[in-house]
């Protein structure tokens, strides 16, 4: 009944014009809910806390990243928990570094029980250099080698420009674009200089049509990517490459509670996305896994944006983000 060939034999038969458009309404229906039941149980494995998967199924080789050493900002939660998870699942010890010293002590237990490697918690801000240097020096004393910069962190929050402060503006642009800069600097030049080694920034599409409310963090976004054109340039030579993944609307994060993604999923407004739902942050751990690794050996200077096609086609709504925007100002008073 729903197979394509059927279609094509049942179309001509239909004479009214409703009963038509009903008829394939239906079957397209049923059809993509199949897809979608589908695409779901194909989808990787996620937990929507920053907590370790229960179970994991390997798409790459486990040991791909085996006997390396990971750096990754921001690590103690959200995508970057995941990211350090699922390099740990392929053999890697990971270093996870921020300003919440006990959320990443019990990020790292957590991260070293599930999966056998080692995970070493450090305080740093990436808009303070010297904390940088530091938490480097600390990571080579334990591990004796970093092959992968994840940067991770960043800070975001809904504001209209008119109610951004310049403080709030240059802090956004201090955590995402300078902490970018001040990471990739300090292990440049302490290790990746003379022994190579892989950058993947974090970035995001905010900045490709003007995401309303969003001109701090789209703007800090957009000069990281163009930071990863550069340093992909200037540090070619020194065998390191440097890349960019840009998410799309990710659940189990703070970015997605922030930004107004369950109002958004719950409204049905994710319908616009050609993949019809958000991400996980295992998809995008997959995809931070494939550019740090030797799997995308002859790849640098380049983003990938694992966004399910989201920036295409989903409307730039100002009036839903300025009033759900407007009712949080009304529930923190
Ligand atoms: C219904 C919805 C309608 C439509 C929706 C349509 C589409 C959306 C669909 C889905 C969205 C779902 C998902 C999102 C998709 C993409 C997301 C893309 C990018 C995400 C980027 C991210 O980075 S997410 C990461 C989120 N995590 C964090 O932010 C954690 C870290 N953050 C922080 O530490 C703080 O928040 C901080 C960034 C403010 C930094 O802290 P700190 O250094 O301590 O700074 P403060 O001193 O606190 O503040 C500095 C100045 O900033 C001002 N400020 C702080 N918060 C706000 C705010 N909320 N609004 C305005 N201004 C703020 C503060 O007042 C200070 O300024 P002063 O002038 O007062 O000094
Ligand atoms: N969630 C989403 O849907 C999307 C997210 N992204 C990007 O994904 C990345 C992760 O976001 P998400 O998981 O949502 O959010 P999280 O808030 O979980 O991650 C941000 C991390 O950055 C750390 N951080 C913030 N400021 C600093 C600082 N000054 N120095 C060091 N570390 C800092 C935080 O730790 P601490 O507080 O301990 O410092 C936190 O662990 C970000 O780069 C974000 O821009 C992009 C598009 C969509």
């Amino acid at each position: 009944m729903h197979d394509k060939g059927n279609y094509v034999l049942h179309f001509p038969i239909r004479t009214s014009v409703f009963k038509v458009t009903t008829f394939v309404e239906q079957s397209s229906l049923v059809e993509s809910s199949a897809r979608m039941a589908e695409q779901q149980t194909e989808l990787p494995e996620d937990v929507e806390t920053d907590d370790c998967m229960t179970t994991y199924t390997y798409m790459y080789s486990p040991d791909l990243l085996k006997d390396n050493v990971a750096f990754i900002t921001g690590g103690g939660s959200g995508i970057g928990f995941r990211i350090a998870e699922v390099f740990m699942r392929h053999g890697c010890d990971t270093v996870i570094g921020s300003r919440n010293l006990e959320r990443l002590t019990e990020a790292a237990k957590k991260l070293s029980v599930a999966t056998g490697q080692r995970c070493l918690a450090l305080a740093m801000d990436v808009r303070q250099p010297e904390t940088i240097s530091a938490a480097v020096e600390d990571a080579l004393k334990e591990f004796g080698r970093i092959d992968i910069l994840i940067n991770n962190a960043a800070g975001n929050f809904l504001c209209p420009a008119t109610s951004l402060s310049f403080n709030a503006f240059r802090t956004v642009m201090e955590i995402d674009t300078m902490g970018t800069f001040n990471t990739s600097k300090v292990v440049f030049e302490r290790w990746f200089k003379d022994h190579g080694g892989s950058i993947v920034n974090i970035s995001a599409t905010l900045g490709y049509k003007g995401q309303a409310l969003q001109v701090h963090a789209g703007s800090a976004k957009a000069a990281n990517d163009a930071m990863t054109r550069h340093l992909a340039v200037e540090w070619g030579p020194s065998g390191v490459r440097v890349n960019t993944l840009a998410p799309g609307p990710i659940s189990g994060t703070e970015g997605f509670r922030r930004l107004g993604g369950m109002r958004a999923e719950t409204s049905g407004m994710f319908q616009t996305i050609p993949l019809q739902r958000a991400g996980n942050k295992t998809e995008m751990a997959h995809g931070v896994l494939f550019l740090a690794s030797r799997a995308s050996s002859y790849v640098t200077g380049a983003c990938l944006v694992a966004d399910g096609g989201s920036w295409l086609t989903s409307a730039n709504n100002l009036p839903a983000l300025l009033d759900y925007w407007s009712s949080g100002l009304k529930r923190d008073k």
